[in-house]
């Protein structure tokens, strides 16, 4: 397949193959041969079935695994981690138990020496973050004390005051109720229009995945490939969520997961 990068890319996957390896054998590749271009200041998401290498990618661009053949660009450039920041919100939020949600929230900034207890304007980027969130009130509470939603608003809490390059997201609303999903939708969808980052975001959600993706990525299993790439028109515009449009690509959507996976299917069988 023809590769091309575009200028304004901020990420660019290319021909990126990836394989665990463990000290008895070297598995099946993870990924395999995946291209894919992500905008600058654009959200795209992930949607593939469980084992086909979604985090995989995520950890990629992190330089948390390292490629056996292809690579991960960042604007252009060698993937550097160092070079660029990085905000990684993984499944279960990433919050350390024995700190506040102050520490918790400041970790990313001062793991880069970018945080100035009670330097005014550093004070006053984190209580503006914490009113938008709604969490200024729990900044002395211990993860275990808050509730899901309120985990997960600070790990966004965490990821945006680190103001980054390219944010990861991992599944980040899975574990929440129907509510609180489409509440922290919304949160994450008002923050991002003021950064704009770039931002990889691996769901299940179909409708999760039109809500706040530019573009939209469907990957397939065995091996962990891209099996067709979206530019959605309404990601990114909440005035969307419930319009004529917005149902009928989500039904248009399944169908091409549920082709996807029939065509899985019968290579399965085939071989
Ligand atoms: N550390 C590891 N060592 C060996 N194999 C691994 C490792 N991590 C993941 N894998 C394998 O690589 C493949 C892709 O895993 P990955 O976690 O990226 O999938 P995923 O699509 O994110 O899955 P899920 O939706 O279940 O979270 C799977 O077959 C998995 O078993």
């Amino acid at each position: 397949m023809k590769w091309h990068m575009n200028p304004t890319d901020m990420i660019a996957f290319d021909h990126l193959t990836v394989r665990y390896r463990s000290a008895e054998c070297a598995a099946a590749a993870a990924i395999a041969d995946v291209s894919l271009t992500v905008p600058q200041g654009t959200v795209c998401a992930i949607i593939g079935p469980s084992g086909c290498g979604k985090s995989t990618l995520l950890r990629a661009v992190a330089g948390l695994v390292q490629p056996e053949s292809g690579c991960v660009k960042i604007a252009g450039g060698k993937a550097d981690p160092k070079k660029y920041r990085i905000g990684f919100m993984p499944q279960n939020y990433g919050l350390l138990p024995w700190q506040t949600v102050r520490e918790n929230i400041v970790l990313g900034c001062r793991i880069r020496h970018d945080w100035h207890a009670g330097r005014e304007e550093d004070e006053a980027r984190l209580a503006r973050l914490m009113a938008a969130l709604h969490i200024e009130g729990l900044a002395t509470r211990y993860p275990h004390e808050l509730s899901g939603g309120q985990q997960q608003r600070v790990s966004l809490a965490r990821s945006f005051l680190l103001q980054p390059d390219i944010l990861l997201m991992d599944e980040p609303f899975s574990a929440l109720d129907a509510i609180t999903r489409e509440e922290m939708q919304d949160v994450f969808l008002a923050l991002w229009q003021e950064q704009h980052v770039t931002t990889l975001l691996v769901t299940h959600y179909v409708e999760e995945a039109l809500y706040l993706g530019q573009k939209i990525a469907l990957m397939a299993a065995d091996p962990g490939r891209i099996a067709r790439v979206f530019d959605n028109p309404l990601g990114g515009h909440p005035e969307q969520r419930g319009s004529r449009e917005f149902f009928e690509m989500s039904r248009a959507l399944r169908e091409e997961i549920r082709g996807i996976s029939a065509q899985h299917a019968g290579e399965g069988a085939a071989s």
